[in-house]
């Protein structure tokens, strides 16, 4: 007899097939279990199409009478684009429903839960919620601050650097890290770098890679407008290209690039982009997770800004040496290693040949 536990892993399992499809929505999977019986199975897709409650009440139809749901998130109470989960799950007759984590919403956390209470259904919650709140660690970020999740994603050579010291980048990591990598810009709504990166690498930052997916906004941290107007980010059409400099940048330029129907925006006028005032912009536009792929200076800007919610580290088993070749984190750094930012929640995984280690800052 399969435990509530398992059921919601599966659930579990079922939302976390949509991942990258559903921004700004989370990631909401559904089973439906009757006498033992697995009768109907759902995951949210889209925004604005079915959630995943819907989908499995679609398909379990008369048999969701007397049914127990196993549902990732609290079932929604409102009306979004799409009817309230809540009332359909009541108007189907389920008797029981398992929650893995409230609505961390705070105008609607615990309205769903309520409903189905009022109308005499059985809910349980907490059941696997810490594996529901990692899964949407990036729609919890956003929907509680308003900001994008920020994750800085860096490759280095074992001895850390992103690039010997003449610049030379391609390639640090295998194949098999940089096709990750790329379903990492698949997932992410979008993908930062600073404009070093541009006039070092001429980047595309497209999800090209197989399996492919699709591409995020490419966002560049340009203070003064030094990019160069035949750069692949301005010219390819492969994505939207946004940029953000300050007051300080050329007028001339900035007409140029506007004209281009590149979107500039301005953090104001300070010697550098404000970072706070970047993330709180593109929070506004509807940006609910951002990959940082650098470089040094615009990750130690991140962290000096105490803006980055995850690290994904890959260091490949090369050398190349060189006092003067960069690493991920430039800038002044640190003075004392006691107040080094320690990172939680850390796993360590083998991609081909190389290592990945991703965790958490602990901001103090
Ligand atoms: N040099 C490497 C990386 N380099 C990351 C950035 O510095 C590159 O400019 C950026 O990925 C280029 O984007 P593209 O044009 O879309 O391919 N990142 C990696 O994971 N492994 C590397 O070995």
């Amino acid at each position: 007899m399969m435990e509530h536990r398992e059921y919601m892993e599966l659930a579990l399992k079922l939302a976390a097939a949509a991942r990258g499809q559903t921004s700004p929505n989370p990631m909401v999977g559904c089973v439906l279990v009757k006498n033992g019986e697995v009768v109907g199975m759902g995951a949210h897709l889209r925004a604005g199409e079915a959630h995943a409650e819907v989908q499995a009440l679609r398909m379990a139809g008369t048999k969701a009478k007397g049914a127990t749901a196993y549902v990732t998130l609290e079932p929604c109470s409102h009306y979004g684009r799409t009817p309230p989960c809540a009332d359909a799950l009541i108007e189907h007759g389920v008797q029981t429903v398992v929650v893995a984590m409230l609505d961390p919403n705070p105008l609607v956390a615990g309205r769903g839960v309520a409903k189905l209470k009022e109308a005499g259904v059985n809910v349980l919650t907490g059941i696997c919620e810490a594996e529901a709140k990692r899964l949407n660690e990036v729609f919890i970020t956003f929907i509680t601050t308003g900001r994008p999740f920020v994750t800085v994603k860096t490759a280095m050579t074992l001895d850390g650097k992103v690039a010997t010291y003449s610049g030379s980048s391609r390639w640090i990591t295998g194949e098999e890290a940089r096709r990750e990598v790329h379903r990492m810009r698949h997932e992410h709504d979008a993908i930062l770098v600073g404009v070093n990166t541009v006039l070092a690498d001429n980047p595309q930052l497209t999800t090209r890679l197989s399996p492919g997916g699709k591409n995020p906004i490419r966002v560049i941290v340009d203070t003064t407008l030094r990019i160069p107007m035949d750069a692949n980010v301005l010219t390819d059409g492969q994505a939207p290209t946004w940029i953000f400099t300050t007051e300080h940048a050329d007028r001339t330029k900035r007409a140029q690039l506007e004209e281009k129907r590149i979107r500039v925006f301005s953090t104001g006028d300070g010697p550098k982009v404000d970072i706070d005032c970047l993330l709180a912009t593109l929070g506004e536009q509807q940006v609910s997770s951002l990959l940082v792929e650098g470089g040094s200076q615009i990750n130690s800007a991140f962290l000096h800004a105490r803006a980055i919610n995850k690290v994904v580290a890959y260091v490949a088993p090369k050398l190349v040496a060189g006092q003067n070749a960069p690493t991920p984190f430039g800038g002044l750094g640190i003075e004392e290693m006691a107040d080094a930012i320690s990172l939680m929640d850390v796993s360590f995984e083998k991609v081909g040949n190389d290592m990945k280690i991703s965790g958490y800052p602990v901001w103090r």
